[in-house]
């Protein structure tokens, strides 16, 4: 099978997969407009920030694998790739201490005004007493928006600079938040309120889109610092935009509505003009050791796919199955024997959801699980269990977990 990998990345951990017998292509150069035409006989692909869209996935005719080198899958046609069966995975957490790293320098950089600081000394200004104002962070209250694998990092980090830790998080409650002693925030405008310093760590979902909403902004205390490391789509960034200079705010930005597709292309934010605000170009996770994490995950999920029954982190999995019904056959290891069982099924319109089979030891009978969305009648049960091959037919209501 053939593997592209269509963005810079840390190839060395993917050289195991070559005793799978997976070629290993690696076009970094590749971008949206250009990947379509290089999807061509490939079965799996790999990708950070490369957009996959509608029309990759349907010229890549062979593709059974998507996985994003990352956490978020914003850059790839989920809903495309599911429509013709392919897999897409991702690495969750595999880059969460380098994103937080970042949102701590970006936190004690914004104190210090390091960048401007250095920028002074640079041009030949000695500006002693000018950067001699700083708040500093001991005692300094920090708010947490989203206490995923990156958020738990930085309340991590935050402890150990004495920052009194607040978050507010989909799954926090009270009782959670005591345990780990963090003070709990009923919503995000409560949250901000308390914010010497606000930090987003949410994933950018159609209900997270402009989470981070102008009336949160507003509610954040004058001279506050905030961070988004996250995705531009969760803070309304023109109220962002407006409010930096009439509250001081100091900004630390690494994502951007406008980010290029590749490194070097020209880039423009309003964003940046606006005052004490700090940019990076989306470098979050662009550190050695979460680089080397991400490749060991993608390899790992890459070995299970060609390996396993389970593949790890897959992100377009059916939520709830549409499976009502178990149909469990013991039966023969022998040729031919499942595929008569499944014709009957076909015939009594039965229409399979999941599949799978267990060998047991000596190869002499299985177990095979079949997943059915409607109920098999008991004539397409006897059927089946007439069959001199079968050992047994049961059939087990599934619980509606809908
Ligand atoms: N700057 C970078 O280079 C970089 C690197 C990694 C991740 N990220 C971004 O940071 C985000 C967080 O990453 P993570 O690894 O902590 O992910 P995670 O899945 O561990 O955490 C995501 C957080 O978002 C919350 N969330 C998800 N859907 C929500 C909803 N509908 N409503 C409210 N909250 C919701 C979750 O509850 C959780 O708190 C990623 O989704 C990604 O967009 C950026
Ligand atoms: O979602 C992610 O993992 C980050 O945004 C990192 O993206 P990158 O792999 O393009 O740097």
């Amino acid at each position: 099978m053939r593997l592209l990998v269509a963005d810079k990345m840390d190839l060395s951990a993917l050289e195991e997969l070559k005793v799978l017998g997976i070629e290993i292509e690696s076009r970094p150069e590749l971008t949206r407009d250009t990947l379509p035409a290089a999807l061509d006989g490939i079965g799996i692909l790999v990708v950070r920030s490369t957009e996959v869209t509608a029309k990759a996935i349907a010229s890549g005719r062979q593709l059974n694998l998507i996985v994003r080198a990352g956490v978020g899958v914003g850059t790839i046609d989920v809903a495309a790739a599911s429509a013709r069966g392919i897999y897409v995975a991702n690495c969750p957490g595999k880059n969460a201490t380098a994103v937080a790293e970042l949102t701590m320098a970006f936190i004690l950089a914004l104190d210090r005004r390091l960048v401007d600081a250095t920028s002074e000394l640079r041009a030949g200004r000695w500006e002693k007493a000018k950067y001699s104002v700083a708040r500093g962070l001991f005692g300094r209250r920090i708010g947490i928006a989203g206490l995923g694998a990156i958020g738990r990092e930085v309340l991590l980090r935050a402890r150990a600079f004495g920052l009194e830790p607040h978050a507010w998080s989909r799954s926090l409650t009270p009782g959670r938040a005591a345990k780990l002693d963090v003070s709990y925030a009923r919503t995000l405008e409560d949250l901000a309120a308390r914010s010497d310093i606000f930090t987003v760590h949410l994933t950018a979902t159609p209900q997270t889109r402009g989470i981070v909403s102008r009336s949160v902004l507003e509610a954040l205390p004058d001279g506050a610092i905030v961070v988004n490391a996250a995705r531009p789509e969760v803070m309304d960034y023109a109220a962002l935009e407006e409010l930096i200079p009439r509250k001081g705010l100091r900004v630390g930005l690494d994502v951007f509505a406008t980010e290029p597709d590749k490194s070097s292309a020209p880039f423009e934010s309003h964003l940046l003009a606006r005052g004490l605000v700090y940019g990076t170009p989306h470098v979050g996770a662009q550190t050695e050791q979460a680089q080397r994490a991400v490749a060991l995950e993608t390899a790992r999920i890459i070995r299970a796919f060609m390996t396993e029954e389970e593949l790890p982190n897959v992100v377009n999995i059916c939520a709830t199955s549409p499976a009502r019904y178990a149909v469990v056959v013991r039966m023969m290891d022998k040729v031919g024997v499942l595929a008569n069982t499944l014709s009957v099924m076909k015939r009594h319109g039965i229409n399979i959801e999941e599949i799978s089979n267990t060998v047991f030891e000596g190869a002499t009978a299985t177990c095979t699980k079949m997943r059915v969305s409607g109920r098999p009648s008991e004539a397409c049960l006897k059927e089946i269990a007439a069959f001199e091959e079968v050992l047994h037919v049961d059939i087990v209501a599934l619980p509606n977990l809908a």
